[in-house]
């Protein structure tokens, strides 16, 4: 699943293709006003000429009449004059709509580049994009590109205004002699290159430097997290983070700033080739004025012309080399609308129901995993078990086991590597995601709190119960919380987490019921129930209120529970016992004990910290 290469000739065709789609219309209007600004300078050089010819013309017959009347006598000075005017006007008047319209050129840009991002990004069914480093580098590298999109609005609408003052210069300076504007754009052409090969070299640094600008964010999230804020105030980590966050931003700043400094010397240099080119031109002016070929308007109008040319040739060079840069900068956005996921949804819509009882259930049939992109041994090795209909299953063992990893390989959030799990006798990967996982209630160890109100926390559990208060008070008042909607000032309309504005945040506990609720709300539907430490955040009392609603909700169901907390494996009708990646025990808490394993020695430890509790006292 990693990102397919991408030439910046590619990236740019495609970039260009965005924009285009982005905003037409922006771009039309764009290019008229563009022209008008473009040509605009030249039209005032050739009046200038007229104006200075006629002026110089009238100083010579030595005439003393008054100004205004010799102004007006002349219609082709006044008329020169008057258009002119009227020129600068026009194209002061057009820059101001320019500029707006540029402004909403780079916003459709950005908001639709980043829109078509977002959807890539959120439809993608492979969790692996969120855990794999090299598709997080591809991430930051596509926030990258996504602020060069901006850029390459600016310079699609600054090259307008480049080739439309380019071609008029061209032609006025060809009427000086061919070789003008042929000496002038060959002496600029190396620049071209240099321009090219400097961003190059920088954008070589940011695509090698992904990994430190990302942990870089990593730190500075850190910083500004309110996740964080109070441990890092407790512990006094304020000096490593900043340590940390500055070391890297050193390293990055030194590595840019090399390319920069001798990319400024190499541009300066071919700058001085560019530069000569202007003199021959300008002094062949200077010298027929001197002799007469030239007059004085000529001078005026050839020298500001061949000043343009240069200016505009500036201009597109400096834009091919920003082009460029934004070319390569913009192919991980393509790279990333490229991604194909590796984990993608199976054709069958209509879930098997199991024809017969050996079917029905969920078999994991030697299944082995490894997280993706990485050389560590297997997570999870040659599992075989059966989840009949109607059972509760309890995962334990110690950290690390592996427990969480199989929750995510039954819900289909990863793939087995290897071996596969059955749905009702069919694998997994053949159904449809959105049918199988609207069949699957789940409560994760890392449960989300959306920044929404209460109601959408819980409502998006169900989309087509989000209005109905009924369903959200019921799987409130099931997951224990429906005090909430009284305690809280708006109600299920509260927005929920400090960063909303009027947010309440809640407790752990509460955010976890809340999670809980959420699971809930799809319930009916359920034919498998995974909760991930459902009781992590909660104290022993609403625990146990937490087991009693899970058994009773998990009646009939299939349900898996992963839990430390022994307890709420005794409820189970079977407890399988998880180390290393691998089955060492599996049997009903009765078997287990007898056979004074693991799950034996587990459990007494246990029962002696909680003598007091009664699902307990089975033990001593
Ligand atoms: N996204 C990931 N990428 C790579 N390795 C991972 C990832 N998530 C977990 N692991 C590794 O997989 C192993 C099993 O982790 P898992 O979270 O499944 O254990 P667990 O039994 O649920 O642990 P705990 O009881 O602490 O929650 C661990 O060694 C962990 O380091």
């Amino acid at each position: 699943m990693l990102p397919q290469e991408l030439t910046p000739w590619q990236a740019l065709r495609r970039s260009l293709r965005l924009v285009a789609q982005a905003a037409p219309r922006e771009l039309r209007r764009l290019a008229y006003i563009n022209l008008i600004t473009g040509i605009g300078p030249s039209i005032s050089l050739l009046l200038s000429k007229i104006v200075i010819d006629e002026v110089t013309a009238y100083l010579k017959q030595g005439s003393t009449d008054p100004p205004m009347e010799v102004l007006l006598g002349n219609s082709l000075l006044l008329w020169s004059v008057a258009i002119a005017l009227g020129v600068n006007l026009i194209v002061d008047s057009v820059d101001a709509i320019g500029t707006n319209l540029f402004a909403s050129l780079r916003d459709r840009v950005e908001g639709f580049v980043r829109g078509k991002v977002l959807d890539k990004v959120s439809y993608f069914d492979d969790i692996a994009l969120f855990e794999m480093p090299e598709l997080l580098n591809l991430l930051e590298l596509t926030e990258k590109g996504l602020a060069r999109v901006q850029r390459l609005s600016f310079i699609v609408a600054a090259t307008f205004v480049g080739v439309f003052t380019f071609i008029p210069s061209v032609l006025v300076s060809a009427s000086i002699g061919w070789w003008v504007p042929l000496v002038l754009v060959v002496s600029a052409t190396p620049s071209i290159f240099v321009e090219m090969r400097h961003h190059r070299k920088s954008w070589r640094v940011e695509e090698t430097q992904s990994s430190v600008s990302r942990k870089m964010g990593i730190y500075s999230k850190a910083i500004t997290s309110p996740d964080f804020a109070k441990e890092i105030r407790l512990f006094s980590l304020q000096d490593v983070l900043l340590d940390r966050w500055q070391g890297l931003f050193e390293t990055l700043f030194s590595n840019m700033e090399q390319v920069r400094r001798e990319g400024t010397l190499t541009v300066m240099a071919w700058s001085l080739l560019g530069g000569l080119g202007v003199a021959a031109p300008y002094i062949f002016v200077v010298l027929g004025v001197l002799n007469r070929t030239f007059t004085v308007g000529d001078l005026a109008l050839y020298t500001g012309i061949i000043l343009q040319l240069r200016r505009s040739l500036f201009i597109l060079i400096a834009h091919t080399g920003d082009l460029y840069d934004v070319s390569l900068a913009t192919a991980p956005i393509f790279q990333l609308l490229d991604l194909e996921p590796q984990l993608v949804s199976g054709s069958q819509r209509v879930l098997p129901s199991g024809s017969d009882r050996a079917h029905q259930g969920i078999q994991f049939q030697q299944v082995g995993f490894r997280y993706p992109g990485t050389d560590q041994p297997a997570v999870l090795e040659n599992l075989t078990f059966h989840i009949q209909p109607g059972e509760m299953v309890a995962l334990v063992g110690e950290n690390g086991a592996g427990k969480t990893t199989l929750a995510k390989l039954l819900v289909r959030l990863y793939d087995p590597t290897v071996g596969q799990i059955l749905w009702h006798g069919q694998d997994l990967k053949t159904l449809d995601l959105t049918a199988l996982r609207s069949r699957i209630a789940v409560v994760m160890q890392d449960y989300a709190r959306f920044p929404a109100t209460l109601r959408e926390n819980v409502g998006w559990g169900k989309m087509a119960d989000l209005q109905d208060d009924d369903a959200i008070h019921t799987v409130l008042q099931e997951a224990g919380i429906a005090y909430l909607t009284d305690t809280l000032k708006h109600g299920l309309e509260t927005p929920l987490g400090r960063q909303l504005e009027n947010g309440i945040d809640l407790s752990g506990g509460q955010w976890q019921r809340v999670a809980i609720a959420r699971a809930l709300m799809r319930l009916h539907q359920a034919e498998l129930l995974v909760f991930d430490e459902p009781t992590a955040a909660l104290d022993p009392k609403n625990e146990h209120e937490i087991y009693r609603i899970f058994r009773s909700i998990a009646q009939g169901r299939m349900a898996v529970v992963v839990s430390h907390r022994l307890a709420l494996a005794k409820l189970c009708d079977r407890i399988i016992v998880l180390e290393h990646g691998q089955i060492l025990e599996a049997g009903t808490h009765d078997e287990l004990m007898a056979q004074q394993g693991r799950y034996h020695s587990m459990f007494t430890r246990q029962a002696s910290s909680y003598r007091d509790e009664p699902l307990y006292s089975s033990v001593g």
